[in-house]
């Protein structure tokens, strides 16, 4: 496969190391793949503790730079041209979201970042369109850059998710039969940009709110830090700190509700990159694998005790409802919805973008 021109960036200044970060588990690809069960372990116990691990030995650099660098080409068009493509207020994932399009907080508070979302229906389907259409650039690299790092980035996701379906015992692909990469879904690769912030910060230098991930499995892929997680049982933000050759994942709502609560969907946020750092525009290229639109969200409780057992005690012990009543495809655009700065109207709407957040007010 080419490789785009290296990237236009400068060096960065390295991550400083007097900010507090999140020590997560680095958890070994191959060894997963190989199905090396202490691994595996290793992976369970992340999942279900902070939510996010890195990865490394993923096999995914070279469609991660190549990913990068058309972002970079992506978000240099002018606005207008962008705007061609915005993914609208009601709910719809696919597509541009300019920055200042979402609230950060129950006053209202607007984000800083912009990102394009090329949802896996089109990806696949390409040249026929199935949700939206985007930039000529991103529709040239449909097929030698964004469907290559898609199918990876997929397998990916998915070989994860296997292990933590088995170890949650539930039937061997359960959870592959949830996600099925033919079926329509919200699922989608996005890259996102963050400029270097105004002479007055942004508001609470906050440029993407606290959330949890909508889906299953999120793989992130940044090389300045900014990304920060609140960790359940924690009082502060951490940062997670960028590493070479290694992506973050983490755990998404869904994962969460269908296995009553065992597996963690946790808060983060994007804020200020630290230090030096700080001088810099900022991109990402994530891929988020989510349920099949039409999958009923609930606890799977009859596949598995352990998620029976989960489900109840959690239910009890926090209210958690792990039978919201809604389809993954409502789950995910009612979240997208509310968080649109056009349906804010008072602060209580805050409540109605939310998912699994263990505390909602945390920001
Ligand atoms: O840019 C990042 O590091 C993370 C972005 C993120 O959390 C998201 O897009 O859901
Ligand atoms: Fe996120």
């Amino acid at each position: 496969m080419p490789v785009l021109a290296s990237s236009p960036y400068p060096a960065y200044p390295p991550f400083p190391e007097d900010v507090p970060t999140h020590p997560l588990l680095t958890i070994d690809y191959n060894l997963i793949k190989g199905g090396d069960e202490k691994e595996k372990d290793r992976l369970f116990v992340a999942a279900t503790t902070a939510g996010f691990w890195y990865l490394k030995n993923h096999g995914l650099d070279e469609e991660l730079d190549e990913m990068f660098n058309l972002g970079i080409q992506v978000m240099k068009a002018p606005l207008p041209e962008l705007m061609k493509y915005e993914q609208g207020d009601s709910g719809l994932s696919a597509g541009y979201k300019a920055a200042g399009a979402y609230i950060t907080d129950r006053t209202g508070g607007k984000d800083a970042v912009e990102f394009m979302n090329i949802t896996q229906d089109d990806v696949f389907a390409w040249p026929k369109v199935v949700r939206c259409s985007y930039p000529s650039i991103v529709e040239a690299s449909m097929e030698s850059v964004i469907r290559p790092f898609s199918r990876k980035a997929i397998d990916l996701n998915l070989v994860c998710m296997d292990v933590l379906n088995d170890k949650l015992g539930f039937p061997p692909g359960k959870f592959r039969e949830l996600h099925k990469v033919d079926a329509l879904s919200t699922s989608e690769a996005r890259i996102v940009r963050t400029p270097p912030p105004p002479p007055g910060g942004w508001n609470k230098n906050v440029a993407l709110g606290a959330h949890t991930d909508f889906g299953s499995m999120s793989l992130v892929h940044n090389r300045l830090g900014g990304l920060q997680v609140y960790a359940k049982g924690s009082d502060r933000w951490q940062y997670v700190k960028p590493l070479p050759g290694h992506v973050v994942c983490n755990v998404g709502d869904t994962l969460n509700i269908l296995s009553g609560g065992v597996l963690q969907s946790n808060l983060h946020r994007v804020a200020l990159p630290p230090g030096a750092q700080s001088a810099f525009e900022r991109c990402s290229v994530t891929y988020f694998t989510r349920p099949s639109d039409d999958v009923v969200l609930r606890a799977l409780t009859e596949d598995s005790p352990l998620v029976a057992e989960a489900a109840s005690k959690n239910n009890q012990e926090t209210g958690m409802n792990f039978e919201p009543g809604v389809t993954a495809g409502q789950w995910v655009a009612r979240r997208i919805k509310y968080v649109r700065v056009n349906n804010h109207k008072s602060p209580e709407d805050w409540f109605s973008a939310r998912g699994t957040e263990h505390q909602p007010l945390i920001t």
